[in-house]
């Protein structure tokens, strides 16, 4: 049995604050075993000039790193379950999930307290299709502008005066010790979160069982649960790209109540709908709300972006 394990990480702050935060967790779990990052840099990392749904969507942040999974170079990977497609390749599992952060949007502005205090017209930047179909719902009047890069390249172009305001993620924010940044978080009611926004997940090679053992001590179980049931949602969807999907899950251990959206980017249709039942069918819940936004019109709107 080896005595190290090797964390694969991207190399954005983000990324590598993740892994850090994984990585003593783990040490501290486990004092025998040797637990070290393994930095990485991936394509969507390096072309930051187009819209990531263009380049090839979210699973282009996972391939690089499982790619050091299945060469056997790395035994994990953490990733922002927000970026993590309804299905994994075949050979790789994702069996332990933590969430330490806030699902929310974030409202970020140097001259406005929240969504409600911007004048009409105001300028947006996002290039969450999600973010920017809520936000136009919400204030069809507002301008929706392109914004990429990591989280500090946006907040820094926020400063340079080319937004009134943008929308990031809370617990991006608060991992960077930015939280100062954030104006307002905004409600469910008005931005309903990514499936997984705000938690992490640690991805392996599914026929792994000595790196599945020795993460099982990290699994968040409330997490884990109100993870299974938005992912389900995903997964009926086949929202496996970047797509204006939204479902956030939450529950008391007995009963789960999780709200689903599908939206057109320019905020003229929003399909919305919440069921609630047993924690223990989270995942039939989400098939099931997922169906329901399909019968309403999702399927019309998913389709006109395909
Ligand atoms: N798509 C980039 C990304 N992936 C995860 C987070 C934030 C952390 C999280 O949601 O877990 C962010 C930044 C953002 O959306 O502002």
């Amino acid at each position: 049995m080896t005595q190290t394990l090797r964390i694969a990480t991207r190399q954005s702050e983000l990324a590598l604050w993740q892994a850090r935060h994984v990585q003593v967790r783990l040490q501290t779990a486990l004092p025998e075993v040797e637990v070290v990052l393994l930095p990485i840099r991936t394509e969507g990392d390096r072309v930051l000039d187009r819209p990531l749904a263009e380049i090839g969507g979210k699973g282009l942040f996972l391939k690089e790193l499982e790619a050091a999974l299945a060469d056997g170079e790395a035994d994990l990977a953490v990733h922002s379950m927000k970026d993590v497609p309804a299905e994994l390749p075949p050979g790789f599992a994702l069996p332990t999930v933590l969430a330490p952060g806030s699902p929310l949007d974030a409202f970020v502005s140097n001259d406005h307290d929240s969504v409600e205090a911007l004048p009409a017209g105001a300028r947006v930047g996002t290039s969450s299709l999600r973010r920017a179909a809520m936000l136009k719902h919400l204030r069809p009047d507002l301008e929706i502008a392109n914004l990429r890069g990591n989280v500090q390249t946006r907040l820094a172009k926020l400063d340079a005066g080319e937004y009134d305001a943008i929308l990031l993620a809370c617990a991006g924010l608060e991992r960077l010790e930015l939280a100062a940044r954030i104006r307002s978080a905004l409600t469910p009611e008005q931005s309903l979160p990514a499936i997984g926004q705000g938690v992490l997940g640690i991805e392996i090679r599914a026929d792994d069982e000595v790196t599945a053992s020795r993460i099982a001590a990290l699994d968040d179980e409330y997490t884990h649960i109100r993870v299974d049931a938005e992912r389900a949602v995903n997964a009926r969807l086949e929202g496996s790209c970047h797509l204006p999907i939204a479902a956030h899950a939450e529950h008391d251990g007995s009963t789960l109540w999780l709200r689903a959206a599908v939206g057109k980017p320019d905020g003229s249709v929003m399909v919305r709908d919440e069921i609630s039942g047993p924690t223990g069918e989270a995942a039939g819940l989400g098939q099931a709300l997922a169906e329901r936004l399909l019968a309403a019109g999702a399927d019309r709107i998913l389709a006109d972006l395909a």
